[in-house]
């Protein structure tokens, strides 16, 4: 079987094939640039899902494969609060589309102040930790859970809940 994620991003790569090892299933897997049509930082669930799966869909288009994954981050106000939202999203070669969304918290005030002046969220959290590179390691899940839950961990369980779906609905094993 194989696997084709529309990122380059290795905390998102790691998140499925880690997700695949987890239910069982021998796969290949090639990240490739995907187009998610939304913007570079999407501000609520339904342009991050939208996102999540434009991604899935652009990635068979541009590679061969049994499963097009598509995973994307935004953040979204609620009451007020902004918050990390998360989803992905799975087509199969016959175009059956499946979602899921995954782990959110509220974000402090000063990367609320830097999203509301148009900067995204990437290179806020390197700011905010005077790290490099944060969205690809830990994340901003990871920071804020004080590393409970790395960025690889919630995208696994969100890769989880598609692989479970699918299963479910083509009675695979
Ligand atoms: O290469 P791609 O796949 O695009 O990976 P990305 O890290 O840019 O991730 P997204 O496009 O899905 O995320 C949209 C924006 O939100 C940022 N972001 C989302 N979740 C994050 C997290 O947990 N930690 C740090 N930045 C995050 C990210 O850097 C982007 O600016
Ligand atoms: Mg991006």
């Amino acid at each position: 079987m194989k696997i084709v994620i529309g990122t380059t991003n290795k905390a998102k790569i790691s998140a499925v094939r880690e997700a695949f090892l987890k239910v069982g299933i021998m796969a290949e897997f090639h990240g490739v640039e995907a187009n998610s049509l939304v913007s570079a930082q999407p501000l609520n669930d339904e342009e991050t899902v939208k996102g999540a799966i434009n991604r899935a869909k652009d990635t068979l288009k541009k590679e061969q494969g049994d499963l097009g994954i598509g995973l994307e981050g935004g953040v979204k106000w609620v009451n007020e609060t902004l918050y990390l939202c998360n989803w992905g999203a799975m087509v199969t070669r016959s175009g059956h589309l499946y979602t899921a969304t995954g782990a959110g918290l509220p974000l402090p005030p000063e990367i609320e102040m830097g999203i509301k002046k148009g900067h995204e969220l990437g290179p806020l959290m390197d700011v905010y930790t005077n790290q490099k590179g944060i969205r690809h390691h830990e994340g901003a899940i990871g920071i804020f859970t004080n590393g409970l839950i790395t960025r690889s961990d919630m995208f696994e369980h969100v890769v989880i809940q598609l692989i479970g779906q699918w299963q479910r609905e083509n009675s695979v094993v």
